[in-house]
């Protein structure tokens, strides 16, 4: 995941390939919801791992449901063991569920039924999301719930029910705001069915009905047939009693592949590939966003699909504008939002007041951020009516605030796209997290920028602080880092271990032997020689020695060169080296000549070593490096120069701090972005 403040996509121009999804962030907490619920322990497979199912695995645990292992992890299925339908008496938590509805509206529920002394508690946008047409639902019913602040939100106290004044009337709950609030009752009131039929009736227009059946169909894979009387009401049979399936699989996200549908609808592939593959859902799925694709084809996208499988290709070109009644898919419709940019008209979204309620209020910012991409808005209390830029040159490059919603950020990730050719900022990436962490990671695995991905190219002598400069750099921009002295080491590392002289003579052996080794540098920095993790072997004075030596030979540095240009991936590159800007990037659209007095880099160095309890003399020291130096410069191979069109950094006086600021401003002043507010 990105945790960078912003996150730049350079322009895009093609996009083709696969991509796994995560798991349906609804499935997958009402599956945990149901599990704890249930007698007995269930295996969850393909459990969606992300802001949102942790607040409710953490609430889980808190009330003392056994959840293995301790951590979700890839590939390995969680186990849940119920409780029976039942706490313990006089159980206690408070609750903190960040901005999950999909699990403060549930839990409210449950654990009003169940009684306790509870405080649901969540991230200050949560406080401003409406719960009150659920816990009138609930007080009809005898439940105890008190509001913290504003009455009808969150934070609320929750605490023991009185049932004696339950009788056989319907319990009545509005459907018009969200239809959490039904599937919040219809999770919880299982537990009160055992003796008689119990019936809830929905009051206004029921809204995201597609919701109720992912609710409905998991209630049936855990014992319990709920009656649905056309929608309006639904009766819970007597004698319903929760009862664990065992195993049961999560499908993944059909809200989370909208972004990879319209991805195969608006780029063609490259290279003869064709179209966008989404593993993990297709047709038959029992989520209601699936109904995505046919908005998606009514624009012009062309898709195939099987049980767990679509395939989208690019079909109408320009794509076709729509006018479309979007409360069925309520998630998946932002992304249409996206599409409507490359249409050929004005496409309205209707029926979509839900919107302002959710994560942020969707149609305020969903319109404010596509006008600064150059588009025409309209908004409505319920309707969001897009205009396209009329030409290219209408186009701006836009820095898009997100406001803590995953689903702004995943959408305008597809304004890359732009027939303008400019780049797009997504502020804040990180809050993908909330049901899509690595969504960034899964959106470069498919596209291709429209021209090399940008580098930034930090080149200078032993010891001025390149390394951890760029190593900053690259974190601050969420950029890939290629730290080329660490390959000129793990060549003269990997040379000695096999036995070679690093003579001039042996340069080809040693290249042959570079070309044939498989070298990886890890996400925490750690570096690979054939799978050895050889971090530490690779940093000893020794080493860097046996580095200057080997890089000097034309033969390795021949070798090193395609390795260190297939490190040039999205969103983009820091390099650090001797050599970037001038032989490796040429090409690069920043390169920085950072040096430091010899004097100063050599008692940086001793500093280093002192405080690794290594013994130094800054006399030898200062020797060795300047020696360095001047072998460094006066080789024949690829000299170290400042590149001509290099920005000379001296960081002799300043802080590491100050170094990292002055690139990231020379990268800032290349970008088109207006100043961050
Ligand atoms: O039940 C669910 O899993 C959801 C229902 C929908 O909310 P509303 O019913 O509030 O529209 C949807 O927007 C949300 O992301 C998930
Ligand atoms: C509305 C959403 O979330 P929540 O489950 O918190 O309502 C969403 O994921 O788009």
């Amino acid at each position: 995941m990105y945790q960078t403040a912003f996150l730049d996509l350079p322009h895009l121009a093609t996009a083709s390939g696969s991509v796994q999804l995560p798991g349906s962030k609804s499935i997958s907490n009402r599956v945990l919801l149901l599990a704890a619920l249930s007698a007995g322990t269930t295996t969850i497979h393909d459990l969606l791992d992300s802001d949102d199912t942790r607040v409710m695995l953490a609430a889980l645990r808190e009330l003392g449901c056994q959840v293995t292992p301790a951590q979700v992890t890839p590939g390995q299925p969680v186990q849940i063991t119920g409780i029976d339908g039942a706490l313990p008496n006089n159980a206690r938590a408070q609750l903190f569920l960040g901005n999950a509805g999909t699990a403060m509206r549930p839990l409210t529920a449950a654990l009003a039924v169940l009684g306790g002394h509870f405080e649901m508690t969540g991230v200050p946008r949560m406080y401003e999301r409406p719960i009150g047409d659920l816990v009138d639902a609930l007080r009809q019913l005898g439940c105890h719930i008190d509001y913290l602040g504003n009455p009808g939100y969150p934070p609320l106290r929750i605490g023991q029910p009185n049932f004696s004044q339950l009788g056989d009337a319907p319990i009545a709950v509005r459907g018009d705001v969200s239809s959490q609030f039904l599937t919040a009752l219809l999770m919880a009131l299982p537990l009160l069915a055992s003796d008689s039929d119990i019936c809830i009736e929905v009051v206004g227009e029921l809204i995201s009905k597609p919701y109720i059946h992912i609710t409905l169909e998991l209630l049936s894979r855990f014992g319990i047939t709920v009656r649905n009387e056309g929608w309006q009401r639904f009766v819970i049979p007597a004698g319903s009693r929760y009862q664990s399936p065992g195993d049961i699989h999560v499908e993944a996200d059909a809200s989370s592949a909208s972004y990879f549908i319209a991805l195969g609808a608006i780029a063609t592939g490259a290279g003869g590939q064709n179209g966008i593959q989404v593993l993990g859902v297709g047709q038959d799925s029992i989520q209601g966003d699936i109904r995505f694709v046919e908005a998606a084809q009514a624009m012009g996208a062309q898709v195939t699909s099987g049980p767990n499988w679509l395939h989208i290709t690019r079909g109408a070109w320009p794509l076709k504008a729509i006018d479309l009644d979007c409360n069925h898919i309520p998630d998946a419709a932002m992304t249409l939002a996206s599409m409507a940019l490359y249409a050929d008209g004005t496409t309205t979204l209707r029926n979509i007041a839900s919107w302002r309620v959710k994560e942020t209020d969707r149609i305020a910012a969903m319109a404010t951020e596509l006008r600064k991409l150059g588009a025409t808005v309209e908004e409505g209390a319920d309707f969001l009516r897009i205009t396209p830029p009329a030409t290219a040159a209408d186009w701006r490059a836009a820095s898009i605030h997100t406001y803590d919603d995953h689903r702004v950020a995943m959408c305008f990730s597809l304004a890359a796209f732009n027939p303008a050719g400019l780049p797009v900022r997504i502020e804040d990436p990180k809050c993908v997290a909330k049901t899509f962490p690595d969504y960034f990671e899964a959106f470069f695995g498919v596209a291709q920028a429209s021209r090399p991905t940008p580098v930034i190219c930090i080149d200078g002598p032993t010891a001025s602080g390149k390394g951890t400069i760029a190593g900053l750099v690259a974190e601050r921009l969420g950029f890939a880092l290629l730290d080329s002295g660490a390959l000129y080491r793990i060549t003269g590392l990997a040379a000695s271990r096999a036995g070679i002289a690093l003579t001039e003579d042996n340069a080809p052996a040693i290249a042959d032997l570079i070309r044939r080794s498989h070298i990886g540098f890890t996400p925490d920095q750690r570096v690979l020689l054939d799978g050895e993790d050889i971090s530490l072997a690779i940093r000893t004075e020794d080493a860097s020695m046996n580095a200057s030596r080997v890089a000097a030979f034309p033969a390795v540095r021949e070798a090193l060169l395609q390795v260190q240009r297939d490190f040039r991936r999205l969103p983009g590159l820091v390099g650090d080296g001797r050599d970037m800007g001038t032989v490796i990037f040429p090409d690069a659209p920043l390169k920085v000549y950072l040096t430091a007095t010899a004097e100063c880099r050599a008692e940086r160095r001793y500093k280093q070593l002192i405080s690794k309890g290594l013994s130094a003399n800054m006399a030898d020291l200062l020797a060795d490096l300047q020696a360095r130096d001047a072998r460094d410069m006066n080789r024949a191979a690829a000299p170290l120069k400042p590149a001509e069109d290099a920005l000379h950094l001296d960081n002799s006086e300043g802080t590491i701090e100050q170094a990292v600021q002055q690139i990231l401003t020379w990268w800032e002043q290349r970008q088109p972005f207006a100043p961050r507010a």
